[in-house]
């Protein structure tokens, strides 16, 4: 991956929701083809990172390039139409449609019919329950639904925020088995999370966050290694004794 080319380039951003900078000059990139983990504790700004993304934060300076083209300023949907996809902590899917009506339902897909054999393909749990109402399913079923969701557009990027925050513990491996696999089809993730280490380990880089800045970056094997970003913000792992 080192080498791919750039996809996202975040570059001093700056902004908020009211007066009060939320976020404090954040730059971070991804390269195609990247998971990159945003990690930080609570408060930290990391949703409001992925806000800013996607043009869903009131208040915004800096650069936010994508695919080399400057976002800020475009409204959410040019955003989406530029390749930008999104899998929100909440309400990511409608409770009482069917799974392929949650498809169906996604605005500027090309060829509808196609995207969802592809999809289904993809997700083989979701094709078994094509016909079942959303609000049926497992938590782990209505995450892959919500992740196809935002897959139909065939995004380039896709950003997820917190994406095991509302799963059983016993689910959440699975969904970070899911997000490794989210770049062989043809996405690169920016993953918003609170559980840093596993993220980690499915990320090939990382950006720890505190006070609306970047603390630490690099690659995901160093900062699971590094001593500051385990005291600070990863949680020390059990001491192994000989
Ligand atoms: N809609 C909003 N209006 C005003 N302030 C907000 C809004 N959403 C978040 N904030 C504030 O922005 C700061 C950063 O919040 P954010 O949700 O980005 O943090 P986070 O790192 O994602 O934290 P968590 O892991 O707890 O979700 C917090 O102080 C929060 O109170």
């Amino acid at each position: 991956m080192a080498g791919a080319p750039l996809l996202l380039g975040v570059e001093d951003v700056r902004g908020g929701y009211g007066e009060v900078d939320i976020l404090n000059g954040v730059s971070l990139f991804l390269r195609k083809g990247e998971i990159v983990t945003v990690a930080g504790t609570n408060g930290a700004g990391k949703s409001t990172l992925a806000k800013a993304v996607l043009g869903l934060l009131p208040r915004v300076s800096g650069r936010i390039l994508f695919e080399g083209a400057d976002l800020v300023g475009l409204s959410t949907e040019d955003r989406v139409g530029r390749g930008v996809g999104y899998v929100p902590q909440v309400a990511n899917v409608f409770a009482a449609l069917s799974v392929v009506e949650n498809l169906q339902v996604v605005v500027g897909v090309k060829d509808q019919r196609r995207r969802i054999a592809e999809l289904f393909e993809a997700f083989p749990l979701l094709a078994e329950r094509r016909r079942a109402r959303a609000g049926s399913l497992s938590g782990g079923e209505r995450q892959q639904l919500a992740f196809a969701r935002a897959l139909m557009t065939s995004p380039r990027l896709i950003i997820l925020d917190e994406p095991t925050a509302a799963l059983s513990p016993a689910k959440v491996a699975e969904a970070f088995e899911l997000i490794a696999r989210l770049p062989s089809l043809n996405v690169s993730v920016l993953v918003v999370e609170q559980r840093a280490r596993q993220c980690l380990a499915v990320s090939q880089r990382g950006y720890i966050l505190d006070g609306g800045k970047v603390a630490i970056e690099g690659e995901a094997a160093m900062l699971l290694a590094d001593e500051r970003a385990a005291e600070l913000y990863l949680g020390r792992t059990e001491k192994r004794h000989s």
